[in-house]
């Protein structure tokens, strides 16, 4: 700790109109107020609130979730949300001290695993969390592009439906769904409020959102509206695409594709979203890529037998963690039929990584051979970098659709 007046606690109700003030002071926003629906899913037993004597000057929260890992898993993840503190106060230690109440917590019989999304990308590698462990896609495409020639299009007819008679259909859509798709997130009844709030102030200038239901998915989007003399050119702003087959993906898309007075989509995508393989131009799909879901590995030995892998594999990785030194040193791990078990060993070591360099792989995302190459993993015994980068690799990309 920086200076012997800091003191760190969970919050209570009392507390949360100024964690609301401080939160909104260093996201440089308006607090939300009493109504908001984010208090609905805040945790107060996992939400920290940093002091300098009696002011509070810093604020963090975990949130309990589930996360699809690969092999049709889902994990216990903790959800790592609004680190903050005030400006004036900053760069003193708190939010260090925030990240390791938090991660101790979890060690200490918590999940074994921490995500989150940063505000800035330089500021959570030093806490061990690994970058580019999901990527977004950030994607727009003209309307009215026909699709190639083998792309089947049914006859299932789309509705366009209020609020209310889509959300009981989309809640169950998407519990199936984010069971089988690696990075997708469980969500606690009032995640619904807050990933689709739709006051005034949420929209930014667009509509409110619309909802289209097909018999097997769903999609949700915000209109902005655009034109001149020429006629409308209006933006359909895609907020979630939630699909159990992918015929309702291609009927889905198409329904947007084709919608009168629209000019163009976006769409925050997976990486490897499929419509660029649909359209008959793919060069006319505009993408930019960007690091979405961070992820932390709390627990080497609890973490990564989580999830199945693609192929046999048994190294020994030393691990580097200087936050959480339990995870450091000599690990044997060794999966067969696809299950990993991971022991302490003394053996030398085939590979050496830091922790977030395991998290940001973690997934099948990043590739431990890439990682490799950007000097985060060495390889001590020939041909192990690539076994394990093979092992660790799924059959779609991972991708987390929803900022919490
Ligand atoms: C998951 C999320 O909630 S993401 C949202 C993060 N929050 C924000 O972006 C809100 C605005 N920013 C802030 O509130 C603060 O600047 C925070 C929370 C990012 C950092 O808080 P601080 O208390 O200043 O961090 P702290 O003093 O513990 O810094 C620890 C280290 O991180 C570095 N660091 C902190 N913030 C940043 C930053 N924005 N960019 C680069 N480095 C940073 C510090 O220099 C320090 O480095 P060192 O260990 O080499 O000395």
């Amino acid at each position: 700790m920086a200076d012997s007046a800091l003191s760190i606690r969970t919050i209570d109700r009392s507390d949360v109109p100024e964690f609301q003030r401080v939160m909104a002071w260093a996201f440089l926003d308006e607090p939300s107020g009493e109504d908001s629906k984010w208090l609905k899913v805040l945790e107060h037993d996992r939400a920290h609130a940093v002091f300098d004597r009696d002011e509070m000057i810093g604020t963090a929260a975990v949130l309990t979730r589930e996360l699809t890992v690969p092999g049709d898993r889902t994990a216990p993840v903790g959800a790592v949300t609004v680190v903050s503190v005030k400006p004036g106060h900053r760069r003193r230690g708190v939010a260090t001290l925030l990240m390791e109440t938090q991660l101790h917590g979890m060690h200490d019989g918590g999940e074994p695993i921490a995500i989150l999304w940063a505000s800035e990308g330089s500021i959570y590698r030093r806490y061990g969390y690994g970058e580019y462990a999901t990527t977004m896609s950030k994607m727009k495409l003209p309307t009215h592009m026909p699709f190639h020639a083998g792309v089947h299009v049914s006859d299932m007819r789309i509705r366009q439906v209020t609020r209310e008679e889509a959300l009981p259909f989309m809640r169950e859509v998407h519990d199936r769904v984010r069971r089988t798709r690696v990075g997708w997130l469980s969500r606690v009844e009032h995640t619904w409020d807050v990933h689709l709030g739709d006051r005034e102030v949420d929209r930014g200038g667009l509509t409110a959102y619309r909802y289209a239901l097909h018999p097997e998915g769903y999609v949700v989007f915000r209109v902005k509206h655009d034109g001149d003399s020429t006629g409308p050119r209006h933006e359909l702003h895609v907020r979630e695409l939630v699909c159990e087959t992918d015929q309702a993906y291609a009927d889905l898309y198409r329904f947007l594709l084709d919608m009168d007075l629209a000019s163009s989509i976006s769409f925050f995508s997976s990486w490897d979203d499929p419509v660029l393989h649909m359209v008959d131009n793919p060069r006319k799909v505009v993408r930019e890529a960007s690091d979405a879901l961070w992820v932390r590995i709390v627990d080497v030995d609890r973490a990564l037998p989580l999830r199945r892998y693609s192929s046999d594999v048994d190294s020994v990785l030393e691990v580097e963690d200087r936050f959480c030194p339990w995870n450091s040193g000599r690990w044997r791990f060794t999966v067969r039929g696809g299950e990993a078990v991971v022991t302490r060993t003394e053996d030398p070591a085939d590979v050496s990584l830091d922790i977030a360099a395991l998290g940001s792989a973690f997934l099948g995302g990043a590739r431990l051979s890439v990682l490799k190459r950007a000097h985060r993993v060495a390889e001590h015994t020939p041909g192990h970098v690539d076994a394990l980068t093979i092992a660790f690799l799924g059959a779609r990309e991972p991708h987390c659709p929803e900022v919490f």
